[in-house]
């Protein structure tokens, strides 16, 4: 089959991490006999300083027309003025809400060889496997802001509908695991918590099938560390979510391990590592690939229905974590290429 993917590199060691994703999508298409035909569209920063926009109609109309679209990062300190009139977040945010990818899917699993990385102790990490689902399109990163004198403001808003549709992704997902949902909130402040509670509340009755928790998320940013192995699928708002998934990256030993799968309804999807631009490390080809590689793979089962494929990669990159080489984030002296270069061999070795 033919498939038309549109990348978008965007920043700081975005462009790294993506091209070792083409990689292994090429490497992929040899195997399994496909052709990914890759279109590479601006985004972000390099969007900016190219056409003045963080995102420009034409990268917008290409990830609308393609089978599938994988992100590398946006941003940095080259674009962070508190002053700018436009940054490249803006393009991200503005891209999620285009294609209506409300629910952010985060995987998160402990891989037994680096479970010494992480801050815990290793008992406390046996079994660790949650699904992070976090609201993508609504909440504080996309209400109104307004800016005063001497005060700011950034409105939390959501609507029912909105919290119903990821509430019952993460739902579903649930069956297809160990049937446990935790919502986290703030339901003893905020009003938009008490909404997200209720909502939950009332779909509940529809999966009697799933064990319903709610956590107020201070508190759950504290079990995430010492009870990790507690928890199955965790749905929750955006600014939530992005706080609590870079503390559960923690459990796995990097950030630069985590893949996402952003997905709306019909054919609307995005895929990209959980991490930013990472401009303390950028240009010096040390980025850790295996989020974006991860993330590949997810666009491979979910926007291409390739399952097989997305094994595959995923069996490699196990592999590279349990042999090595390991990149300088998870204790390692390997750079990206190095890294891509051993997927990519543990791809062949592995033929199906
Ligand atoms: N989805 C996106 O495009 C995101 C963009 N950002 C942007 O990225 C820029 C930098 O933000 P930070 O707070 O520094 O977060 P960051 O996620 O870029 O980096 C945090 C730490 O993790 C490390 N790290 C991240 N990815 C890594 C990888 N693949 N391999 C090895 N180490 C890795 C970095 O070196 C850094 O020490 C900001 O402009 C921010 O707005 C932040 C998060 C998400
Ligand atoms: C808009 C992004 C910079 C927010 C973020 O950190 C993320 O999506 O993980
Ligand atoms: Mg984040």
């Amino acid at each position: 089959m033919n498939y038309r993917i549109v990348t978008l590199p965007g920043d700081g060691v975005g462009p790294e991490v993506s091209a070792a994703a083409v990689e292994v999508l090429h490497e992929i298409g040899r195997q399994f006999g496909h052709q990914f035909q890759i279109d590479e569209q601006l985004i972000g920063g390099a969007a900016i300083d190219a056409t003045g926009q963080a995102l420009p109609e034409a990268s917008l109309e290409a990830a609308r027309q393609a089978d599938a679209v994988l992100l590398g990062a946006v941003g940095g300190p080259k674009w962070s003025d508190p002053q700018a009139k436009v940054r490249p977040e803006q393009g991200l945010l503005a891209l999620r809400a285009a294609l209506q990818v409300y629910a952010n899917l985060r995987p998160l699993q402990v891989h037994p060889a680096l479970a010494e990385l992480s801050p815990l102790k290793n008992e406390r990490l046996q079994g660790v496997d949650i699904l992070f689902v976090r609201e993508l399109t609504g909440g504080t990163y996309f209400g109104a802001k307004q800016r005063g004198k001497d005060f700011a403001t950034d409105e939390c808003r959501y609507t029912e509908a909105e919290i119903e549709r990821v509430v019952r992704r993460a739902f579903e997902l649930a069956r297809g695991r160990r049937r446990h949902l935790t919502s986290v909130d703030k339901a003893n402040v905020l009003e938009t918590s008490r909404l997200w509670r209720s909502t939950v509340q009332r779909l509940a009755g529809e999966y009697p099938d799933v064990v319903v928790e709610h956590q107020l998320v201070d508190s759950m940013a504290m079990l995430l560390l010492t009870q990790p192995s507690r928890y199955d699928v965790v749905v929750t708002e955006n600014l939530f979510g992005d706080i609590l998934t870079d503390e559960a990256a923690a459990l796995a030993g990097s950030l630069g391990l985590l893949p996402s799968a952003s997905l709306g309804e019909g054919r609307n999807a995005l895929y990209e590592p959980i991490h930013g631009s990472a401009p303390d490390i950028a240009g010096q080809g040390i980025a850790n690939p295996v989020g974006t590689i991860l993330s590949a793979a997810l666009l491979l089962r979910h926007s291409l229905q390739l399952d097989a494929e997305a094994s595959a990669v995923e069996k490699a990159v196990d592999h590279v974590l349990s042999k090595g080489p390991h990149s300088r984030d998870i204790g390692g002296e390997a750079g990206t290429d190095e890294v891509l270069t051993a997927v990519l061999k543990a791809l062949r070795n592995n033929r199906h």
